[in-house]
Protein backbone atom coordinates (compact mmCIF):
# COMPACT_ATOMS: atom_id res chain seq x y z
CA UNK A 1 0.00 0.00 0.00
CA UNK A 2 1.39 3.90 -1.12
CA UNK A 3 0.04 6.23 1.54
CA UNK A 4 0.76 10.25 0.50
CA UNK A 5 -0.11 12.93 2.88
CA UNK A 6 -0.54 17.05 2.53
CA UNK A 7 -0.84 19.72 5.29
CA UNK A 8 -2.70 22.51 5.03
CA UNK A 9 -2.80 25.62 7.26
CA UNK A 10 -5.71 28.03 8.70
CA UNK A 11 -6.34 30.38 11.70
CA UNK A 12 -9.89 30.51 13.00
CA UNK A 13 -11.48 30.69 16.37
CA UNK A 14 -14.07 28.86 17.62
CA UNK A 15 -16.26 28.17 21.15
CA UNK A 16 -16.64 24.96 22.81
CA UNK A 17 -19.84 25.94 24.38
CA UNK A 18 -21.18 22.83 25.59
CA UNK A 19 -18.25 22.58 28.12
CA UNK A 20 -18.77 23.69 31.27
CA UNK A 21 -18.19 27.88 31.83
CA UNK A 22 -14.72 27.04 33.91
CA UNK A 23 -13.36 25.43 31.01
CA UNK A 24 -10.69 27.54 29.60
CA UNK A 25 -11.85 26.10 25.78
CA UNK A 26 -15.44 27.55 26.39
CA UNK A 27 -14.31 30.38 25.70
CA UNK A 28 -13.95 32.28 22.82
CA UNK A 29 -10.30 31.60 21.21
CA UNK A 30 -8.35 30.56 18.46
CA UNK A 31 -6.21 28.31 16.70
CA UNK A 32 -3.42 28.02 14.20
CA UNK A 33 -5.08 25.17 12.91
CA UNK A 34 -3.16 22.33 10.66
CA UNK A 35 -5.02 19.77 8.25
CA UNK A 36 -3.50 16.50 7.27
CA UNK A 37 -4.91 14.37 4.34
CA UNK A 38 -3.76 10.59 3.82
CA UNK A 39 -4.50 9.07 0.13
CA UNK A 40 -3.97 5.23 0.00
CA UNK A 41 -3.57 3.30 -3.20
CA UNK A 42 -2.26 -0.20 -3.57
CA UNK A 43 -0.83 0.58 -6.84
CA UNK A 44 0.33 4.01 -9.21
CA UNK A 45 -0.83 5.60 -11.95
CA UNK A 46 1.30 5.94 -15.18
CA UNK A 47 2.90 8.97 -13.77
CA UNK A 48 4.03 6.92 -10.49
CA UNK A 49 1.50 8.86 -7.97
CA UNK A 50 -0.92 7.92 -5.49
CA UNK A 51 -2.38 10.94 -6.75
CA UNK A 52 -0.65 14.61 -8.16
CA UNK A 53 -0.36 16.29 -4.77
CA UNK A 54 -1.44 19.35 -7.28
CA UNK A 55 -4.56 17.57 -7.17
CA UNK A 56 -5.49 18.77 -3.67
CA UNK A 57 -5.21 22.35 -4.51
CA UNK A 58 -9.40 22.79 -4.69
CA UNK A 59 -8.92 21.65 -0.54
CA UNK A 60 -6.33 24.63 0.07
CA UNK A 61 -8.58 27.05 -2.06
CA UNK A 62 -11.42 25.53 -0.08
CA UNK A 63 -9.76 26.10 3.51
CA UNK A 64 -8.58 29.53 2.54
CA UNK A 65 -11.86 31.15 1.65
CA UNK A 66 -14.05 28.87 3.84
CA UNK A 67 -12.51 28.58 7.36
CA UNK A 68 -9.14 30.81 7.45
CA UNK A 69 -9.84 33.83 9.88
CA UNK A 70 -13.40 32.41 10.59
CA UNK A 71 -15.36 31.60 13.53
CA UNK A 72 -15.53 27.92 13.14
CA UNK A 73 -18.54 27.83 15.17
CA UNK A 74 -20.25 29.77 12.21
CA UNK A 75 -18.72 28.11 9.69
CA UNK A 76 -19.91 24.78 10.83
CA UNK A 77 -23.33 25.55 11.80
CA UNK A 78 -22.93 24.01 15.47
CA UNK A 79 -21.22 24.15 18.41
CA UNK A 80 -19.39 20.60 18.37
CA UNK A 81 -15.81 22.31 16.66
CA UNK A 82 -13.69 20.02 18.20
CA UNK A 83 -10.61 18.84 16.16
CA UNK A 84 -12.02 15.45 15.79
CA UNK A 85 -15.13 17.04 14.14
CA UNK A 86 -13.19 19.56 11.96
CA UNK A 87 -11.39 16.09 10.82
CA UNK A 88 -14.47 14.10 9.81
CA UNK A 89 -16.03 16.90 8.37
CA UNK A 90 -12.44 17.56 6.03
CA UNK A 91 -12.53 13.76 5.12
CA UNK A 92 -16.33 13.31 3.85
CA UNK A 93 -15.08 16.99 1.79
CA UNK A 94 -12.28 15.07 0.51
CA UNK A 95 -13.45 11.77 -0.06
CA UNK A 96 -16.05 13.28 -1.68
CA UNK A 97 -13.56 14.57 -4.43
CA UNK A 98 -10.53 12.52 -3.87
CA UNK A 99 -11.81 8.61 -3.52
CA UNK A 100 -8.20 7.55 -2.24
CA UNK A 101 -8.94 9.57 0.85
CA UNK A 102 -8.10 7.26 4.04
CA UNK A 103 -7.74 9.64 6.76
CA UNK A 104 -7.70 13.30 7.90
CA UNK A 105 -5.52 14.26 10.98
CA UNK A 106 -6.21 17.71 12.41
CA UNK A 107 -4.25 19.49 14.72
CA UNK A 108 -5.37 22.92 17.17
CA UNK A 109 -1.67 22.66 19.01
CA UNK A 110 1.90 21.60 18.82
CA UNK A 111 0.68 19.37 21.24
CA UNK A 112 -2.41 17.69 20.19
CA UNK A 113 -3.73 15.81 16.85
CA UNK A 114 -6.94 14.33 16.04
CA UNK A 115 -7.62 11.78 13.51
CA UNK A 116 -10.53 10.84 11.42
CA UNK A 117 -10.10 7.38 9.27
CA UNK A 118 -13.62 5.09 9.10
N1 LIG B 1 -10.38 15.57 22.39
C1 LIG B 1 -10.33 16.92 22.33
N2 LIG B 1 -10.03 17.62 23.44
C2 LIG B 1 -9.96 18.95 23.36
C3 LIG B 1 -10.17 19.64 22.16
C4 LIG B 1 -10.51 18.87 21.00
O1 LIG B 1 -10.75 19.39 19.89
N3 LIG B 1 -10.56 17.52 21.14
N4 LIG B 1 -10.04 20.98 22.10
C5 LIG B 1 -9.68 21.70 23.14
C6 LIG B 1 -9.43 23.17 22.99
O2 LIG B 1 -10.11 23.69 21.89
C7 LIG B 1 -7.95 23.51 22.77
O3 LIG B 1 -7.46 22.76 21.71
C8 LIG B 1 -7.12 23.32 24.00
O4 LIG B 1 -6.34 22.15 23.95
P1 LIG B 1 -5.29 21.85 25.08
O5 LIG B 1 -4.45 20.69 24.70
O6 LIG B 1 -6.00 21.78 26.38
O7 LIG B 1 -4.38 23.17 24.94
P2 LIG B 1 -3.41 23.83 25.96
O8 LIG B 1 -2.35 24.47 25.16
O9 LIG B 1 -4.13 24.74 26.88
O10 LIG B 1 -2.86 22.60 26.78
P3 LIG B 1 -1.69 22.54 27.86
O11 LIG B 1 -1.99 21.32 28.63
O12 LIG B 1 -1.77 23.80 28.64
O13 LIG B 1 -0.42 22.44 27.09
C9 LIG B 1 -9.52 21.09 24.47
N5 LIG B 1 -9.66 19.66 24.48
ZN1 LIG C 1 -9.66 25.45 21.07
Amino acid sequence: MFRITKEFHFSASHQLTSLPPEHQCARLHGHNYVVEVELSAKTLNEHGFVRDYHELAPLKSYIDEAFDHRHLNDVLGHDRVTAECLAQHFYDWCKARLPETTAVRVSETAKTWAEYRP
